[in-house]
């Protein structure tokens, strides 16, 4: 039996009062990789917002790494958050410090205290991610595509069974687009981290088809279900 890590069912997605998203069912598992796509404006990231508990899910029933949305409070977030990797376009890494420190302050802030474990642990997510070397580096002293590394890196450090990416290669040339795909496939395939990934991008699509969920018409639509007659 598969196993689930992230389940919704029946949900409605606000933005404030506004529902942009009705009767959201689907499940994913572990390890798996799913894009989620849709024309702009349709919802594909306050679906997410809402996954990593910045909109609150007012109605349905979700659960993410084992939280359920429905019973989180504001206090609960941070706990979501650190069984949660979240991946942004902009990369939002904190500009004053270096990658290192970037990744000692996500660390800290989530809990970790020993200073063995936690530069064993950043070194670990440097590995992963192909930047060995690169801790001591500014994030401005780095292209697009090593930033988006570092924050797939921040992303990592708490083993996370399910990330979220909101177009992580937006900002990114084809040919960097394709390795951070390849480094997002093998982080699947080899931690059997599930990961969701909104996108407009079909090239990066075609070269690695997967399953498709859809924003179109205040609904989702999910290329894995069975196609109702
Ligand atoms: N902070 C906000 N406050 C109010 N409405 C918002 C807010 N952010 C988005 N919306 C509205 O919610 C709807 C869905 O927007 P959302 O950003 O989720 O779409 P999207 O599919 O992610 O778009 P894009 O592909 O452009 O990122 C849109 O009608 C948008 O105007």
């Amino acid at each position: 039996m598969p196993e689930v890590v992230l389940s919704v069912q029946n949900a409605n997605i606000y933005q404030g009062s506004n529902l942009v998203l009705q009767d959201v069912n689907f499940n994913v598992n572990r390890g798996e990789f799913v894009y989620l796509v849709g024309k702009t404006g349709t919802g594909k990231s306050s679906l997410l917002k809402t996954l990593y508990g910045e909109l609150p899910l007012k109605e349905g029933e979700a659960t993410v790494a084992g939280f359920n949305l429905k019973e989180m409070t504001w206090k609960k977030v941070p706990f979501l958050r650190r069984n949660l990797g979240v991946v942004f376009q902009d990369f939002q890494l904190l500009t004053d410090r270096n990658v290192y420190e970037n990744l000692k302050f996500v660390l800290r802030a989530t809990g970790w205290k020993d200073e063995k474990l936690m530069e064993e642990k950043i070194n670990d997510v440097l590995d992963k991610v192909g930047l060995k070397s690169k801790g001591f580096k500014m994030p401005f002293e780095m292209s697009g595509g090593e930033q988006q590394r570092v924050d797939i890196a921040r992303a990592l450090l708490n083993s996370p069974k399910v990330m979220l990416a909101d177009e992580p290669t937006g900002n990114l040339d084809p040919e960097t687009s394709d390795e951070i795909m390849q480094l997002l496939f093998n982080i699947c395939k080899d931690y059997g981290t599930a990961i969701i990934m909104a996108t407009h991008d079909f090239i990066v699509i075609n070269r690695y088809p997967s399953r498709m969920l859809k924003t179109e018409r205040n609904r989702v639509v999910d290329s894995a279900a069975a196609v109702e007659i």
